[in-house]
């Protein structure tokens, strides 16, 4: 089995589009929770393009309410990302090493450059209790450098199976990605995934059973122009609970 995380990022472009509170983004993420995902997530870009640092004080109040259930937030560790985060203090939180303009999030960390600036990033949060994630591409050489600076979990970075699927490249590419879980497992650490994936190609990513969470966004908000929110929502815990 693997969580389902719901990233409520488009719910926030959506939102800030019209200088309304609609779609609300707390309404939409206590849907998915009531549905039975395990969490939400919120990526709170520099711009806040989408969603905002005031979206995360909101859904903790949210999730608090929840038992058992998690926020993630996701984000570069820029000082007002971290001020937020440790004020916060959501269950979770993914390090991405994305700059500013970035369109979206499109590669893992380099630990062989970042390893002496995340380590004591990685120990404040953690230090107030927060689980430490860290976005990386599926390098097996990577995984146990992610441990030793004090990550609990690392997120595979998933576009490349994204784009692998269905064509002659995916068994090779999953393959990539499951030697890649495999040696964070064997480091001690959890494992996470996300971008890009979706209804037709998440439950191959899943079925290995190294995957504790993924969490889905983009997918999940366009495939609900077409199902529905709700019964998009619970075709990912169907596939997810297999
Ligand atoms: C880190 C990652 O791959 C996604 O969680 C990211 O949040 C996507 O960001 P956008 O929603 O801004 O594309
Ligand atoms: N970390 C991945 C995430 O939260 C959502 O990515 P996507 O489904 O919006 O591509």
């Amino acid at each position: 089995m693997t969580h389902l995380s719901v990233n409520l990022n488009k719910i926030g472009l959506l939102r800030n589009s019209r200088g309304r509170d609609y779609p609300n983004m707390v309404v939409m993420a206590e849907r998915v929770l009531a549905l039975g995902a395990f969490g939400v997530t919120i990526h709170p870009r520099p711009d806040q393009r989408h969603a905002t640092y005031q979206d995360a004080y909101d859904l903790k109040s949210l999730i608090s309410r929840y038992p058992g259930r998690e926020l993630n937030i996701e984000g570069f560790p820029d000082e007002n990302f971290l001020k937020v985060v440790l004020e916060v203090v959501p269950d979770q939180c993914t390090l991405v090493p994305d700059d500013p303009n970035q369109l979206t999030s499109d590669h893992g960390w380099n630990l062989g450059r970042d390893q002496d600036v995340l380590r004591p990033i990685i120990a404040r949060l953690k230090d107030k209790g927060i689980r430490v994630v860290l976005f990386m591409d599926p390098d097996s050489e990577s995984m146990q450098m992610a441990k030793n600076i004090g990550a609990d979990r690392v997120e595979l970075y998933t576009e490349a199976y994204a784009n692998a699927f269905s064509t002659e490249l995916e068994n090779a590419c999953l393959a990539q990605y499951q030697e890649a879980a495999q040696a964070a497992k064997n480091a001690g650490l959890e494992v996470n995934a996300g971008h890009d994936l979706d209804l037709e190609n998440v439950g191959k990513f899943c079925e290995n059973g190294l995957i504790t969470e993924v969490s889905i966004g983009h997918a999940l908000t366009a495939e609900s122009l077409d199902l529905g929110w709700d019964n998009v929502v619970k075709k990912y815990l169907s596939i997810l609970t297999q």
